[in-house]
């Protein structure tokens, strides 16, 4: 199966030939590169058939005057030439990804520098093949060479990836998992925008080689630089599977259109566009995973985890940008603290266990009186604040008394549960920090005063 692949695909590359051993890209290697990673050793034999085939093949094309036990040699050394590189390269990024589960940069970096190496090397000892087994005369290395190694390189680049999931489903049982990586964050959108952005780079690849082939200057030939926006931000937006498809498809249509409207006097341009836009993008894949992780970094670090208040930390930053905004409307902000009454006696009677439940009860609780706006973070132990945007004394002090007495009427445990909590609200240019004194000032009060009961300036200091 991977020869007939790999037969087919070589056919596709002779689309974008350039001398006769060289093309705008060589979608074959990307292809070995592919299987040797997927398949490991078992890509060997197929892989060096098809070498030796399109060896007798190239001969009898380019009427190379050859007997058929030297083509024969010629294929082997070809085979050898190309596949002891490309199983090097593909073992490194097997190492790899297995010394680094899941780290999509660190994976693509041992990718890129893996097919640069590689195709180098493949590229130096695929022209002593040739040339030693007469294949190709010795001067024609010089004007080879390098459109050979950057032809191979974009065929990497590009195509590996490209046939990396169709690999995986001939080879189910492979070590190299794709899950950890490239299709671990599949996300991206379905229908009519991914197929705009696809149609973009279409366009953008047929517009600027129409413009290269009609002003026929170098300079002009750039213009396939713009590329690079439509495809990052696909990147950045759409699946990988939708990117490296897209990535190929645009490839493809460069290399076609090279060949069809005659540009191979920039050909080093499409080249390395290719190359550019390829290798940035596939850097570009690992950016939406790492928002993701970033997301819920945030998410954990802001969240306090028995209760999933909002944590400490969070408390400070929200009551930062809420005290700016009130300032600037000349709108009072109010918080409440409370604490729940001898809660160490809970603990002590009932279990830590126990405790842990009641603090999730006084947290749900809270949230059914408190109003989506306002915010429940858990300052420490049995303590919360409540910051309430844009909240009156008069209403902060009807909020506090409905939350001390929905806590009291809980039955989590089989003992009474009851809170103690501070209210104060803002003055005209007053800190967070010094509505906060007030508030746990007031608290301290309420906790002097006997317990079960709201202190602050508006509450009219209500007894439970
Ligand atoms: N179950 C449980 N207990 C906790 C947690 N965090 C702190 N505590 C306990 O909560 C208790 C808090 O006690 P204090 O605030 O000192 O006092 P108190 O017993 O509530 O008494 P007053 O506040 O004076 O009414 C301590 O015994 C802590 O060990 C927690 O996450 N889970």
């Amino acid at each position: 199966m991977i020869c007939l692949l790999w037969l087919a695909v070589w056919q596709v590359g002779l689309l974008g030939e350039l001398h006769t051993h060289a093309s705008v890209w060589f979608p074959a290697a990307g292809l070995s590169f592919a299987a040797l990673l997927v398949a490991g050793r078992s890509a060997l034999l197929p892989l060096s058939i098809a070498a030796v085939l399109i060896t007798f093949w190239a001969a009898a094309f380019y009427d190379i005057p050859l007997s058929l036990s030297e083509q024969l040699i010629a294929g082997l050394a070809f085979a050898t030439a190309h596949l002891a590189p490309y199983s090097a390269g593909a073992w490194i990024v097997r190492r790899v990804s297995q010394y680094a589960p899941g780290q999509l940069p660190i994976l693509i970096l041992s990718f890129v520098l893996s097919a640069l190496t590689t195709t180098l090397l493949a590229t130096g000892l695929g022209m002593l093949a040739l040339t030693s087994t007469g294949m190709m005369t010795p001067d024609e290395i010089a004007g080879t060479w390098f459109t050979y190694w950057i032809g191979d390189l974009a065929g990497v680049v590009v195509i590996t990836p490209f046939f990396l999931p169709i690999l995986r489903t001939l080879y189910p049982g492979s070590s190299f998992s794709l899950k950890a990586y490239l299709y671990a964050n599949a996300h991206g959108h379905k229908g009519g925008i991914l197929y705009a952005k696809a149609l973009l780079n279409i366009a953008i690849v047929i517009v600027s080689m129409l413009l290269a082939a009609t002003l026929n200057t170098m300079e002009s030939a750039f213009a396939i630089f713009f590329l690079a926006v439509s495809h990052m931000w696909m990147a950045c937006t759409e699946s990988p599977l939708a990117n490296v498809i897209s990535l190929a498809f645009s490839s493809f249509l460069i290399a076609f259109l090279v060949a069809l409207w005659s540009l191979t006097d920039y050909v080093m341009v499409y080249q390395f566009a290719i190359i550019v836009i390829a290798s940035n993008v596939l850097f570009a894949l690992a950016l939406p995973k790492l928002v993701a992780d970033n997301t819920e970094l945030e998410r954990r670090v802001g969240t306090d985890t028995l209760t999933s208040a909002a944590s400490r930390d969070a408390l400070f930053e929200h009551a930062s940008h809420v005290f700016t905004r009130a300032e600037a409307a000349h709108r009072p902000v109010s918080v409440i603290i409370f604490d729940v009454d001898r809660f160490k006696q809970i603990n002590d009677q009932h279990g830590h266990q126990a405790g842990d439940k009641a603090l999730q009860c006084v947290c749900e609780a809270a949230r059914e009186v408190l109003r989506p706006a306002d915010i429940l973070a858990r300052f420490g132990g049995d303590e919360f604040v409540v910051l309430l945007p844009d909240t009156a004394p008069s209403v902060a002090g009807q909020i506090g008394q409905r939350l001390h007495a929905h806590i009291n009427a809980l039955t989590v445990l089989p003992c009474e549960m009851t809170i103690s909590a501070g209210i104060a609200s803002s003055r005209p240019g007053d800190t967070f920090e010094d509505v906060f004194e007030r508030a746990d000032n007031a608290l301290y009060r309420a906790k002097h005063n006997g317990r079960n009961q709201t202190q602050g300036a508006a509450t009219n200091n209500v007894k439970g």
